[in-house]
C-alpha cells in the first residue's frame, strides 16, 4: 500500500462509556472534540505540538498515543512509515472517564486512513477492530467512530457496533472532577466475579435502558441502575460515588462516567433548568484544597456524527 495524501485533518468526540449497566458494551458520543492535523515529512523525524487538555504532560515524540496508532494502522494495511508533525487542540480531559485515550486511537488510526492511498483498506470494522486492540474493549471507540449511543461487542471475528436513535429529549450532562483517575486503576479494583443475582439485575437493567434512551426518557432513573461495576469502584472514586448517589436521590439519572471520575447524567431537556440548579448546589459544596471548585459541569449534547477525517 503507497501513501496517497501527505496533509489530513481528524475531529474526534469524547465519549461515556457504560451508562450504568452495559460495561463494556454501552457508549455516548459527546459534542466535545479533539482536533489534529498531520503531515508527513520528507525526513524521519516526530514532532508534536498539543494545545489544550495534556500540552504540558504528553510524549512528544514515538510514544505519544495518536503517533502509536498512525504507526499500527500504516504497519497493519503495509504502508511504508514517515516522518509526522502533529498539531493537536485537545479540549477532552484526560483520565477522567471521557474517552480521550479511545480519542486519540481513534483519530491516529482515521489519520493513517485519510494518508493511504486506499482509505478502503481501514474501513470502519477495521478500525473498531484496530482501535480495540489498544483500549481492550470497544465501548468508547464504536462511539468515538460513529457517532451517537452505540451497542459494541466482540465476536470470534472481531468486534462490531451498532447505533441506537437516541431520543430527542435526551440530555447528557457531564461534571468533571478536577482530579484524574487511570482506566487501569478503576479496572484493577473489579472483582474477577459477581454473584448470579447481580449480573441478572444488571443485565435487565442494560435492556431497559435501550428501550428508555431510544423511547422512554422517563425510565432513564431505573434503566441506569448498575451491579457490575460502580458499587466495586467506590473505593477508588469515593467522591465520585458520593456524588452519583445524592443525583440518584434526588431524581437524577446519574453515573459513573467511563472509569470515572467524571459523571455522567443522562438528563432531559424537556426538563428545564431546575435540575441543572439542584446539580449547581450539590457541586458548590465540593470545593478543592484551596477552596476552588473541584468540579465543573459540561452539556455538549449528543454528537451523532462520529469522528471526521479530511485530506487537506
Ligand atoms: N489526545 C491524546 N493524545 C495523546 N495521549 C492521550 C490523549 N488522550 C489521552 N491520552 C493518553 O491516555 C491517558 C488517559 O487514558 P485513560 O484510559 O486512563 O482515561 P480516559 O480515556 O480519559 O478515560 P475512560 O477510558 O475512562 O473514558 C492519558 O493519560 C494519556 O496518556
Ligand atoms: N468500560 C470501560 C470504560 C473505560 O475505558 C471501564 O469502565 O473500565
Amino acid at each position: 500500500m503507497r501513501l496517497g495524501s501527505d496533509h489530513v485533518r481528524v475531529r474526534v468526540p469524547a465519549t461515556s462509556a457504560n451508562l450504568g449497566p452495559g460495561f463494556d458494551a454501552l457508549g455516548l458520543a459527546l459534542g466535545h472534540h479533539d482536533e489534529i492535523e498531520v503531515r508527513a515529512l520528507g525526513s524521519p523525524e516526530v514532532t508534536v505540538e498539543v494545545r489544550g487538555e495534556g500540552g504540558t504532560d504528553l510524549p512528544s515524540g514515538e510514544d505519544h498515543l495518536v503517533v502509536r496508532a498512525i504507526r499500527a494502522a500504516l504497519d497493519h494495511v503495509g504502508a511504508p512509515q514517515t516522518g509526522l508533525h502533529l498539531r493537536c487542540v485537545n479540549a477532552i480531559p484526560h483520565g477522567r472517564g471521557m474517552g480521550s485515550s479511545a480519542a486519540a486511537v481513534v483519530a491516529g488510526i482515521l489519520v493513517a486512513r485519510m494518508m493511504i492511498a486506499d482509505p478502503e483498506a481501514l474501513d470502519d470494522a477495521e478500525v473498531l477492530r484496530l482501535a480495540t486492540a489498544f483500549e481492550g474493549h470497544p465501548d468508547n471507540a464504536a462511539p468515538a467512530l460513529v457517532g451517537g449511543a452505540t451497542i459494541a461487542w466482540e465476536t470470534p471475528t472481531g468486534p462490531r457496533a451498532t447505533v441506537l436513535p437516541v431520543h430527542p429529549d435526551v440530555e447528557p450532562v457531564v461534571l468533571v472532577p478536577s482530579v484524574r483517575c487511570a482506566t487501569r486503576t478503576a479496572r484493577g479494583v473489579l472483582p474477577p466475579t459477581v454473584p448470579h443475582r447481580d449480573a441478572a439485575f444488571t443485565a435487565g437493567r442494560a435492556a431497559l435502558l435501550v428501550q428508555a434512551l431510544c423511547h422512554a426518557p422517563e425510565l432513564l432513573l431505573d434503566a441506569t441502575e448498575d451491579r457490575l461495576h460502580q458499587q466495586y469502584r467506590t473505593e477508588v472514586l469515593p467522591t465520585t460515588s458520593e456524588l452519583v448517589a445524592a443525583l440518584r436521590g434526588v431524581g437524577q439519572a446519574a453515573v459513573v462516567s467511563g472509569a470515572g471520575p467524571s459523571v455522567l447524567v443522562l438528563g432531559r431537556a424537556s426538563a428545564g433548568d431546575r435540575a441543572h440548579e439542584v446539580r449547581r448546589e450539590l457541586l458548590a459544596g465540593l470545593v478543592g484544597s484551596t477552596g476552588e471548585p473541584a468540579w465543573r459541569e459540561l452539556r455538549p449534547g449528543v454528537d451523532s456524527r462520529g469522528a471526521l477525517a479530511e485530506r487537506l
